[in-house]
């Protein structure tokens, strides 16, 4: 971790304070948002959470050594502390202040959207490596250092770890850092003190809606990545998705050069000639005035727009078009995305972390398209997340799969029957059964399998637990078809 030596009186330069106590000339060593990971020397941020107030565990912050406070309410405690009307808006800013500004020193990359930021994240941190640099990354599958990784819970971390893993980049001589900005990273002000060079829009349906509540304010906090694409550091540039309805509020709201890229309207970058195959995807790219020809070896109509993103991003970098092309062509896969477990079965087994109406849409069609048997999906939803989901996802997935088998997916601190049951209400003109022990849903539909069948398992790709109420059980959807599939006899080696 980076260490820092500041007095309080500068980290808080650029914030409106609106009260203060004790000596602010104190010097602060670093910073922490959980009194559990207080560390002596830090400033401790009172956040009033969701579920609790950070407040109350001030005191003992103080006792691990936290000198200096940042509260929204004064506390009778003998340690300097500032008065703010927001900690968790301001969090980040004062993180940045303490270590350095860190994305001012490296060129930083966000990418929002519903779904496809894993996966442009990981396109574009190969086509960074390709072009020779150290490249960090940031998102939903944990972070990367120059290839080292580092677990992470979510898809955008805390404002505070997002500062620190930054500046660690920074030490580490990264010069390229690629980041997924969720929407709730976007309105919980996760990347205040970020300064993004360029911003990457994927697409919006729909996904989030416990938390934005309409579809108005889940667009309203993605375009604040381009609206605040403002500085002096380099030229900025948004490059949003041209096909998708939310394009045109988008352009608006940017305060950057807007790149377009796209398959129907047209584009700055657009893709001709499309061909999806089995393997992957092939095209023509069109840009100014040039054409390339793409391979990505990931199925997938939507495989199509993740890479013109890419490639779009690479060339407004000034990178070699050849070389950003070779990148894609060289990139394996993502890990849980359209990923194929084959231990010599004559039927497909696929692993997606489709979780929203639109990715598993994308997917069974996808799936649908070169199965030439029967699509067997085994999905479920999430637990405290937007249920109007649900009846969605099972329409979508009865629409396009010749049977279901509807089961859990982490479903948190909800009934899993009820969950399934809510799917079900959107399910019609299929054969399906609902089998909540996931383990179980997924070794019937390997012994119901025949010659040429897909088995598609949604929903939790890359994932490696199950989560029932507040306990997190190991859980790899993967291993466990795996597990199936030796269970059945089949014994070669996954290739
Ligand atoms: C809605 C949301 O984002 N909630 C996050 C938020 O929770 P919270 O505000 O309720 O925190 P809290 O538990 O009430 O605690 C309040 C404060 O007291 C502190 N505390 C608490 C206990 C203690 O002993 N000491 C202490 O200091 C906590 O560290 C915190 O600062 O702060 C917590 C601490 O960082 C997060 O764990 C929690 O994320 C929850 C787990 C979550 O599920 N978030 C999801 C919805 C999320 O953010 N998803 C997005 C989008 C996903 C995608 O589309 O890819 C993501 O970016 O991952
Ligand atoms: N461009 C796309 N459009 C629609 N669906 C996509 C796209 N890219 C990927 N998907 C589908 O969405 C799933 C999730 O993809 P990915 O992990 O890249 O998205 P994400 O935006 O990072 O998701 P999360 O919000 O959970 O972080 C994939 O497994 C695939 O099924
Ligand atoms: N980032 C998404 C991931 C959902 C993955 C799915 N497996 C679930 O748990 O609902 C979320 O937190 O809503
Ligand atoms: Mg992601």
């Amino acid at each position: 971790m980076p260490t820092a030596n500041k007095s309080l009186t500068e980290i808080i330069s650029g914030i409106e304070v609106q009260a203060s106590s004790g000596d602010c000339q104190v010097i602060v060593r670093g910073m922490s948002m959980d009194s559990r990971q207080v560390q002596p020397g830090d400033l401790y941020a009172c956040v009033p959470g969701f579920k609790v107030d950070g407040h109350d565990f001030a005191a003992s912050a103080v006792a691990s050594g936290a000198v200096a406070l940042v509260v929204e309410r004064l506390l009778p405690l003998e340690v300097p502390q500032v008065k703010v009307p927001n900690v968790r808006q301001v969090m980040g800013t004062l993180a940045a202040n303490i270590y350095d500004h860190p994305s001012e020193q490296l060129e930083l990359v966000g990418v929002t959207g519903t779904n496809g930021k894993t996966t442009i994240t990981y396109l574009i941190e190969k086509i960074g490596i390709k072009h020779g640099k150290k490249v960090g990354l940031i998102g939903t599958l944990g972070s990367r250092i120059d290839g080292r990784t580092i677990p992470g819970d979510r898809t955008t971390p805390e404002a505070i770890d997002v500062q620190k893993l930054l500046g660690e980049m920074v030490a580490e001589g990264v010069s390229l850092a690629v980041m997924e900005v969720s929407s709730h990273a976007l309105v919980l002000g996760r990347v205040a003190g970020c300064e993004f060079d360029a911003g990457i829009f994927t697409n919006l349906t729909q996904d989030h809606l416990d938390y934005h509540k309409t579809m108005e304010d889940y667009l309203y906090a993605k375009s604040r990545l381009f609206a605040d694409l403002k500085g002096d550091k380099q030229p900025k540039i948004s490059i949003l998705n041209g096909d998708d309805p939310a394009f045109e509020k988008l352009r608006q709201a940017s305060a950057a050069t807007v790149v377009s890229y796209g398959i129907h309207n047209s584009a700055d970058y657009r893709a001709e000639n499309v061909e999806v195959t089995t393997e992957g995807v092939r095209f023509q790219v069109h840009f100014r005035g040039a054409v390339r020809d793409i391979w990505y070896a990931t199925p997938g109509f939507f495989s199509v727009y993740n890479a013109l993103a890419a490639f779009a991003w690479g060339v407004e970098r000034g990178y070699s078009p050849e070389i950003v092309a070779e990148a894609l062509a060289e990139i394996s896969g993502v890990p849980g995305r359209f990923e194929s477990i084959r231990l010599g079965q004559p039927f497909q087994v696929i692993v997606d972390y489709a979780h929203t109406p639109d990715g598993l849409e994308n997917v069974v069609r996808t799936a649908r398209d070169f199965t030439k048997g029967r699509l067997l999906t085994v999905f479920g939803c999430g637990g405290d997340r937007d249920r109007t989901k649900r009846p969605l996802m099972g329409e979508v997935a009865a629409q396009w799969s010749d049977y279901l088998l509807v089961t859990s997916d982490n479903p948190r601190t909800e009934d899993p029957g009820q969950i399934i049951r809510e799917i079900l209400t959107g399910v019609s003109g299929v054969d399906y059964v609902a089998i909540a022990d996931r383990r179980e849903a997924i070794w019937s539909a390997c012994r119901l399998a025949k010659p040429r069948d897909t088995i598609l398992i949604a929903g939790k790709g890359h994932e490696t637990y199950q989560i029932f109420g507040t306990e997190v059980h190991p859980f790899d959807d993967r291993e466990v078809a795996r597990e199936a599939l030796r269970g059945l006899g089949y014994a070669q080696l996954d290739s």
